[in-house]
């Protein structure tokens, strides 16, 4: 299989699994990848998923030696394909509940493009990005010259996209591009314990925030406010809302059931 996926209790781990080419994308990736995004979205056992890569890889983004076989425009133009939405890569379509990355090793091309659409990031102290596709004469189409530079300052964005160079993982810290370092091999137990934290809060709230995080993204303020306020007085009116404060006076864990 060339990803893997995994239910942990509330937390769905989708594993890229291609590690002798670096976890480097394939269409049966793709498939595996769009289908495990449609059970986040709908199974409301599922509370967080991470997304990581075996073998000590992230990902490579598309596959180059697959790019050989014909000129890499002509999938484009004999079917018709339209990139403005890829939902394997979360281009044009955001979870509903949040996505942690654990990354190994190598994040590039496409590998830092999917990046993007998680919410946390964790990557291992040896782990390196970039968005190299420029130096391959191609084009960074899993949507990273819109949304590396809404993530990062644009100086460093547009450096990134046009020079193709590589980031350490210390270095995409300080640049704003993942959250936390690690030592190596242990990204994806740093992302669980993670994604524990969140699954313990109130699924309301933690969707209702990201939803505002999502909806809100560059409308003028008020016109943010007042969407937001719609979302989260939701929040305020479920049972959940009851529990959380009732069980803080009372000394003991929330029982959340998301109504
Ligand atoms: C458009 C997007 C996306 O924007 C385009 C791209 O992602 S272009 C890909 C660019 N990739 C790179 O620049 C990375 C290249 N690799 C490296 O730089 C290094 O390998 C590394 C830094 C990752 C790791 O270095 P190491 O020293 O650790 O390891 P190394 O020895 O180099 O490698 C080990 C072996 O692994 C092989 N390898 C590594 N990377 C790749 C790779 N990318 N491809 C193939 N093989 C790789 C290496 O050769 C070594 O093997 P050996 O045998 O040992 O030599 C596009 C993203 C997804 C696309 C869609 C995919 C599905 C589709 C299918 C269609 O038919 C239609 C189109 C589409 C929808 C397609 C559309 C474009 C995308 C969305």
């Amino acid at each position: 299989m060339d990803a893997l996926v995994e239910q942990r209790g509330p937390i769905l781990i989708v594993t890229m699994n291609r590690p002798e080419v670096r976890n480097a994308l394939s269409p049966a990736m793709m498939a595996v990848m769009r289908d495990a995004w449609d059970r986040v979205d709908t199974d409301p056992s599922i509370r967080v998923a991470i997304l990581t890569g075996a073998g000590g890889a992230f990902c490579a983004g598309a596959d180059l030696r697959a790019m050989t076989a014909e000129h890499p425009g002509d999938g484009f133009r004999s079917n018709g394909t339209d990139l403005s939405r890829i939902d394997a890569l979360l281009k044009g379509r955001r979870l509903t509940k949040p996505l942690i990355a654990a990354v190994e090793g190598p994040a590039v091309a496409g590998g830092t493009e999917i990046l993007q659409a998680t919410d946390v990031r964790v990557a291992g102290e040896s782990a390196r990005f970039g968005v190299s596709e420029a130096r391959w004469g191609l084009f960074p189409l899993g949507g990273s010259a819109v949304r590396l530079p809404r993530q990062l300052p644009y100086t460093v964005a547009a450096d990134l996209l046009l020079t193709g160079r590589h980031l350490t993982a210390f270095e995409a810290r300080d640049a704003g591009l993942i959250g936390h370092v690690v030592p190596d091999g242990e990204a994806l137990a740093h992302a669980l314990k993670i994604a524990e934290t969140i699954a313990a809060n109130g699924p309301l709230a933690v969707q209702a925030i990201l939803r505002t995080i999502r909806e809100t993204e560059g409308l003028p303020e008020n016109e943010a406010f007042a969407l937001e306020s719609r979302i989260g007085t939701r929040v305020f009116m479920s049972e959940d809302a009851k529990e959380g404060p009732r069980a803080f006076i009372e000394k003991r864990k929330p029982h959340f059931k998301g109504v």
